[in-house]
């Protein structure tokens, strides 16, 4: 493992993503967690799970005790040159819809296909009471 304090991209870091090659970021720092794999209380699969991204909020959900701290010494390997770090996406709300005077048409057909049945109603209900009287 190495031990000098090298600067490296994110590009590199993503790159070891798996069980045999775990590279993790935390605040801004490289650790090359493969040794502890096996050995991580919460298993290997957050672990991997954590690769390819900045893992600082991983890791603090947890909650991690001082001990896991002082243990992350012995997998530093480097620092992250942040300006390699994507960027998190945030969202962004989509515009109001404006109105739209196309959308005019539908408005239209749906108060139709109302009325129309009402109107045949209406129109059946005139000519029986006009039979009736004859
Ligand atoms: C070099 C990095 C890490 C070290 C040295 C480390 C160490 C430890 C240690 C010692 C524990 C036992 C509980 C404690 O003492 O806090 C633990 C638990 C745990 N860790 Fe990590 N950890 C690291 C990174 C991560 C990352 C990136 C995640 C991602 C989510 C993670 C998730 C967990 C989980 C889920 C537990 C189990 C918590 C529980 O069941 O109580 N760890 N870790």
């Amino acid at each position: 493992m190495a031990s000098d304090s090298k600067t490296h991209t994110f590009e590199e870091v993503a790159k070891h993503n798996q069980t045999k090659d775990c590279w993790l970021i935390v605040s801004g720092k490289v650790y090359d967690v493969t040794s502890f794999m096996d050995d991580h209380p919460g298993g290997d699969e957050v672990l991997l799970s954590a690769t390819g991204k900045d893992a600082t909020n991983d890791f603090e959900d947890v909650g991690h005790s001082d001990t896991a701290r002082e243990m992350m010494e012995k997998y530093y390997i480097g620092e992250i040159d942040s300006a390699t770090v994507p960027l998190k996406r945030s969202y962004i709300a989509p515009q109001q819809a404006t109105y739209n005077q196309d959308k005019t048409p539908e408005f239209v057909i749906k108060i139709l296909q109302f009325l129309v049945p009402l109107l045949i109603l209406g129109l059946a209900f005139a000519v029986r009471q006009y039979t009736k009287k004859e």
